[in-house]
């Protein structure tokens, strides 16, 4: 098992730049549970659970007239696979944000050969590439990342929005999850503050929303 991030030099690196990002985990549990639900379970319940796809938490509140809240895990990565498609428009800000979503799936161990890192040359070409990559059945959630900065003329708006609608016509079509992690900013210096900056790294925290999202899909939503 790979070493605790919360005592290595790197992670606590890592904890002062993503602080809004939850802690990561120190161990991977066994089982994605859903950890809100506190009722009762019962061993034959948990049992049957086990042979299912079912958690036994969610199966035990099921069973007891509850309801069922299903949620992905942070913990549980296991196997996970992510495309992450970056525009090199503003590659000064993009690269930042990648670095943050890698450094991302490392502290949630996500393992370096389950990503695969797509380079296109700006925004309005993510769709394209990310419905691509999420209708080849080679990956759980797909990560799309872009700066787009406001310049003189209406263009700013073409591409934010057609990135916007178009990323997530991608995750529609393909039918798993496509995250938006495009910058959509009124200046460089904006996009700089949310590129690892004072207000976070936005790369960081879609990553951390693609792996709930492929968790979901994959333990709930199959
Ligand atoms: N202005 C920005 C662009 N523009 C380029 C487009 O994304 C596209 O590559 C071009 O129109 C050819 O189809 N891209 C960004 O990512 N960010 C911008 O601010
Ligand atoms: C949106 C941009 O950053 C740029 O490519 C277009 O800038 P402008 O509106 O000044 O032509």
């Amino acid at each position: 098992m790979a070493a605790s991030p919360a005592t290595s030099s790197s992670a606590a690196m890592l904890s002062s730049s993503f602080s809004r990002l939850p802690d990561a985990p120190l161990r991977a549990p066994r089982a994605a549970t859903v950890s809100f639900l506190f009722s009762p379970r019962p061993a034959a319940l948990a049992a049957g659970a086990r042979a299912s796809r079912i958690s036994p938490v969610v199966a035990a509140a099921a069973a007891a007239g509850g309801h069922q809240r299903l949620m992905g895990s942070l913990t549980n990565t296991e196997g996970l696979r992510f495309g992450v498609v970056v525009a090199r428009f503003n590659e000064v800000v993009t690269n930042l944000l990648l670095q943050g979503a890698l450094e991302t799936f490392e502290r949630y161990n996500v393992k370096k050969e389950n990503i695969t890192v797509v380079s296109v040359p700006g925004s309005f070409e993510i769709p394209v590439a990310a419905q691509k990559l999420g209708k080849s059945g080679k990956f759980d959630a797909i990560l799309c990342i872009g700066a787009v900065i406001r310049g003189d003329t209406t263009h700013y708006d073409a591409v934010a929005n057609s990135a916007a609608s178009g990323v997530l016509s991608a995750g529609l079509s393909a039918g798993i999850p496509c995250i938006f992690g495009v910058l959509t900013c009124d200046d460089m210096d904006q996009a700089l503050n949310r590129a690892g900056g004072k207000a976070g790294n936005k790369g960081a925290e879609a990553a951390l929303t693609a792996i709930e999202m492929a968790s979901l899909f994959q333990h709930h939503l199959a």
